[in-house]
């Protein structure tokens, strides 16, 4: 028996065809295996997609529509009956699942995370399987997951999840589009999610789908750092679910990180929104990502955006390129004064004799990405 927490993302791709409408036998594959996951032991909680897939061939649509308010009208119908198939689909193994549909911004709030987290708790405790997905209907274009994804990594951190499993229609990650390249080969196992995976991942390949490979690349960023290990892949014969569990699917596995990242440092790093960038030279750069010490003033080569000491910053390189994010102890207009300064004259420059903290940006305060 066991008791671990498994999170699994079923994707779009996954549930519906290019036409839309729901692949009730898809549904009912899926109960299946998970039903068999909790009968052994474990818990699990569902992220799934597809309300807008559901939903638009209903309304009349003949495509996966665009605009935001028509993906949100499919969503509103397509919702209800992806839920009612689940419900009726778990039912058949005596398994109650309930509905849970979160926001971006849910989990800029901590007051509604702890909210979500006690009934995510209460729902499992009582063996019942939460099942989330985006609440499209009220989730505006620039703050929208969109895909589940990204939706999938913070339930997983949330639940402190052993693992967290991303469903889709390719057997994984792999050096290119399989779609366009019948050569591609699979990547087994990632250690470290580098520059040269980003660049093979593409985006959704299908008529359904909406992130494709980048955000699941980014979902795995997220989960692994915050000490969930993450499979991608597809499970599509009886026994799947439980061989990706265990570690021999048909897919991708991401390692997770040593040391994972606090509930914090996750929301500094995946969530919060930078209020503005400051661009460092290479020994800031080399201290802040490879050193582990924090940002000060001298190592600063330009301020940019409008922002109040304990706002969260992005730092770039020279070449722009994104090295973290951090909470800044000045104002922008004084870290316009003292940018460039060696430390011991920046009280001076600011006209303050006891400055409470001289770095820009402490260590305990920063995230690379
Ligand atoms: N390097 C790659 N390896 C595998 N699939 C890729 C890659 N790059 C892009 N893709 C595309 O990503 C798609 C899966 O993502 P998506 O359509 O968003 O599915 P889902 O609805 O399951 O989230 C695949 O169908 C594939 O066309
Ligand atoms: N919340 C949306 C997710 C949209 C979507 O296509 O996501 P995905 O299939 O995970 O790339 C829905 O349920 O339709």
């Amino acid at each position: 028996m066991s008791n671990q927490r498994i999170v699994v993302k079923i994707g779009s791709s996954s549930l519906t065809g290019p036409q839309g409408g729901l692949d009730h036998q898809a549904v009912d594959f899926f109960a299946d295996e998970i039903a068999s996951l909790q009968r052994a032991g474990y818990s699990v909680l569902l992220v799934t997609s597809g309300a807008v897939a559901a939903g638009f061939r209903e309304i009349g649509y003949p495509s996966r529509p665009k605009l935001l308010h028509e993906k949100q009208a499919a969503a509103s119908v397509g919702q209800a009956l992806l839920m009612r198939d689940y419900q009726q689909a778990f039912a058949r193994h005596g398994i109650v699942s309930g509905q849970v549909l979160l926001t971006r911004s849910d989990f800029n709030n901590r007051k509604r995370t702890g909210n979500a987290t006690m009934t995510i708790e209460e729902l499992l405790k009582q063996g019942v399987i939460p099942i989330f997905n985006e609440n499209d209907t009220v989730s505006v274009d620039e703050l929208k997951f969109g895909d589940n994804d990204t939706l999938s990594a913070l339930v997983a951190n949330l639940a402190r999840a052993s693992q967290l499993i991303i469903l889709t229609d390719m057997e994984g990650l792999y050096s290119a589009d399989p779609r366009h390249d019948p050569t591609a080969k699979r990547y087994d196992r990632i250690d470290e999610i580098t520059d040269e995976i980003y660049a093979v991942a593409g985006g959704s390949g299908s008529a359904v789908g909406t992130g494709g490979m980048r955000s699941k690349i980014d979902a795995a960023k997220i989960a692994t750092r915050g000490g969930v290990p993450v499979f991608v892949g597809r499970v599509r014969e009886v026994g799947d679910l439980k061989a990706a569990i265990d570690h021999h699917g048909k897919g991708t596995y991401f390692v997770t990180h040593v040391s994972a990242l606090s509930i914090k440092k996750q929301w500094l790093g995946f969530l919060s929104t930078p209020l503005g960038t400051l661009i460092v030279d290479d020994g800031a750069a080399q201290a802040l990502t490879r050193e582990y010490r924090s940002l000060l003033p001298v190592g600063i080569k330009q301020v940019e955006g409008q922002f109040h000491a304990g706002d969260v910053i992005e730092v770039v390189n020279l070449q722009r390129e994104v090295l973290g994010r951090g909470i800044v102890n000045y104002d922008h207009d004084q870290l316009q004064l003292i940018c460039g300064l060696p430390s011991s004259e920046v009280s001076k420059r600011l006209g303050i004799e006891d400055i409470h903290r001289l770095e820009a940006v402490h260590r305990d305060e920063w995230v690379s990405l």
